[in-house]
C-alpha cells in the first residue's frame, strides 16, 4: 500500500502516523499542505493529529482550505481511502468528507488519557482486523472531541452501521458515545482516539496495531 501523510503547520502526530503505517508494511510519503497534488499511486491519505494552524477559527477549519485538501477530496471522490485521527478527523468534517462536527469537550477541558472503545463494526478496511464487539484501548488528547450531528444524520449513521467506534465511558460528551465514523462508501474513517499511539509496547498498549495491519494487509492480499 502507498500512503501519504499530510503535514500542516502544527501537526504533531504526523511522524507517529508514518511510523505506524510503515510498521504495518505501507510505503509512506510525507506531503506538505501547500502541495496541490498527491504523489502518484496513493491508496491511503492519512491526516494526522495535532494543532493545525494553532486551532484558530475552529479546529481543522483552516487546514481544510489548504491546497492539498482539494487533492484529498478528489482522491476520496475517486474511491481512495482516507484516515483522519483527532485533528485529522476535525479536518475531514471541515472538508465535508465526513458528516457532523467536533465541538468543545463537554467539560471545557483538554482531555489527555487512555480510553476504552467498543468496535461497532468490522465491516470496513479500517476495522476488519477486529471483531465487532471487541474492546480496544487507545489514548485521547484533545479539547474539541465532542462529536455532534443532526438527528437525521445520526439515524443514517446508525442505520448504515457507519459508527465505527463508541466510547465505553464517554470522556467528552460526544453524542451517542461516538468516537469514530465511516463515510458512506466505508473508505473514509475519522476518529478522535489515536491508534498510532498504541502500536508499540513502549506506548503502553498495542490496541491500534490491528487497525493498521488490517488496513495495509488488505492491499497486500489484493
Ligand atoms: N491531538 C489532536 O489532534 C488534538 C486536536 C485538536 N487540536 C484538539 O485539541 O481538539
Amino acid at each position: 500500500m502507498r500512503a501519504a501523510v499530510i503535514v500542516f503547520p502544527g501537526s504533531n502526530c504526523d511522524r507517529d502516523m508514518a511510523v505506524a503505517l510503515k510498521a504495518a508494511g505501507a510505503d509512506v510519503s510525507m506531503v506538505w499542505h501547500k502541495d496541490a497534488a498527491l504523489p502518484e499511486g496513493i491508496d491511503l491519505v492519512a491526516i494526522p493529529g495535532g494543532f493545525s494552524f494553532g486551532d484558530y477559527l475552529r479546529c481543522g477549519a483552516i487546514a481544510a482550505q489548504s491546497p492539498i485538501c482539494k487533492a484529498v477530496v478528489a482522491h476520496v471522490e475517486r474511491g481512495g481511502f482516507a484516515l483522519g485521527v483527532c485533528n485529522g478527523f476535525q479536518v475531514l468534517t471541515e472538508t465535508g468528507l465526513l458528516p457532523g462536527a467536533l465541538m468543545r469537550n463537554a467539560n471545557l477541558k483538554f482531555i489527555c488519557k487512555t480510553v476504552e472503545m467498543k468496535v461497532e463494526t468490522a465491516d470496513s478496511a479500517f476495522t476488519e482486523g477486529y471483531t465487532a464487539g471487541d474492546v480496544v484501548t487507545y489514548p485521547v488528547a484533545h479539547h474539541d472531541g465532542n462529536y455532534t450531528a443532526d438527528p437525521d444524520t445520526l439515524a443514517r449513521l446508525e442505520g448504515e452501521a457507519r459508527i465505527a467506534f463508541r466510547y465505553i465511558n464517554n470522556p467528552n460528551g460526544a453524542v451517542a458515545d461516538i468516537a469514530g465514523v465511516l463515510s458512506e462508501n466505508r473508505r473514509v474513517l475519522g476518529l478522535m482516539p489515536h491508534p498510532e499511539r498504541a502500536v508499540d509496547d513502549g506506548h503502553g498498549g498495542t490496541g491500534g496495531q490491528a487497525l493498521f495491519r488490517g488496513l495495509v494487509g488488505q492491499f497486500a492480499e489484493a
